[in-house]
């Protein structure tokens, strides 16, 4: 999916929400342990409850890999299940020397090869530009680069100044910035950053950000489309746990439903203070 794909996806569903796959086996409701596949069984229900009121899906990969042969199967199912008039986001937090990159880029982007297509996949730009690159050389795709992230151990390293007080997560920004466009590139903002969006809103104005930490880490809607929001909306805004774990009951889809369209009804009327639609 291109950025003009995803604004119309955008302006059309009033939304500009994310929802995230983190599916956990021991958190799902008790009847779908019965299913072939009880993750994918999970997965597929709640995608469908929602898609009509958010623009892209997040599954995070260390919820897939961690059951092995079994995990991927399910990833690569839910990874079909998503509309393609959703954005796909492969939330793997990869990046190595370029030989490898290109590798994980072909795991999550490359459908022919690996039988998984994502529009996107979450990268840690530690290692620098030829671990970046590679993702960003595959044609429609996104790199979507961890800038300032929502955990309390973010402050470790991206906080971390030089003399002229320049953050670590604004060099990552302006050096990102010239190797892809805002057409391939987004960057990851944590919602609990809220004041922050101001600064990261300097560097990078235009691009889209994806931001998680709304719902379990506590993260102000209000407060990421205050400072975050550009004239194209430029958020998209990612809740996991607070969707999908709303009930451990056989009403769980219903009640991500509606979990979502809270979320949803918030966004719309930000979208509108902010004369985006
Ligand atoms: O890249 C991410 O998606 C991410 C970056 C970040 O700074 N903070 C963060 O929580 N995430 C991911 O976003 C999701 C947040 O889930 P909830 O806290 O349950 O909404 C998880 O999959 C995290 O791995």
């Amino acid at each position: 999916m291109n950025r003009q794909e995803l604004i119309e996806q955008i302006k059309e569903k009033q939304s500009f929400l994310c929802v995230g796959l983190d599916t956990d086996i021991t958190k799902i409701p008790a009847h779908l342990l019965d299913e072939e596949d009880p993750i994918f069984a999970f997965n597929k229900a709640i995608i469908e409850a929602t898609e009509d009121l958010c623009v892209a899906y997040k599954p995070n990969i260390a919820f897939y890999e961690s059951y092995g042969v079994r995990g991927w199967h399910s990833l690569q199912k839910t990874w079909q299940a998503i509309p393609k008039s959703c954005f796909s986001i492969a939330d793997a937090k990869r990046g190595d020397i370029g030989n490898t990159s290109n590798m994980y880029a072909q795991a999550f982007f490359d459908e022919a090869v690996s039988g998984m297509g994502f529009d996107s996949i979450t990268i840690a730009p530690y290692m620098g530009k030829d671990s970046v690159t590679p993702f960003l050389d595959f044609e429609g795709k996104w790199a979507i680069v961890l800038a300032l992230t929502s955990n309390s151990g973010s402050k470790d390293f991206q906080n971390f100044s030089n003399t002229d007080g320049k953050q670590l997560f604004e060099e990552v920004i302006d050096k990102v910035n010239t190797w892809g466009t805002v057409e391939n590139l987004m960057y990851v903002v944590g919602a609990t950053r809220g004041e922050a969006f101001l600064k990261i809103r300097e560097h990078a104005p235009d691009h889209f950000l994806l931001v998680p930490g709304v719902g379990a880490q506590g993260g102000s809607l209000q407060d990421v489309c205050q400072y975050g929001m550009n004239k194209d909306c430029g958020l998209l805004v990612n809740s996991t746990r607070g969707i999908i774990y709303a009930s451990s009951g056989k009403d769980f889809a219903e009640r991500a439903r509606e979990e979502a369209q809270k979320l949803q009804k918030e966004m719309e009327l930000e979208l509108i203070k902010a004369g985006v639609i």
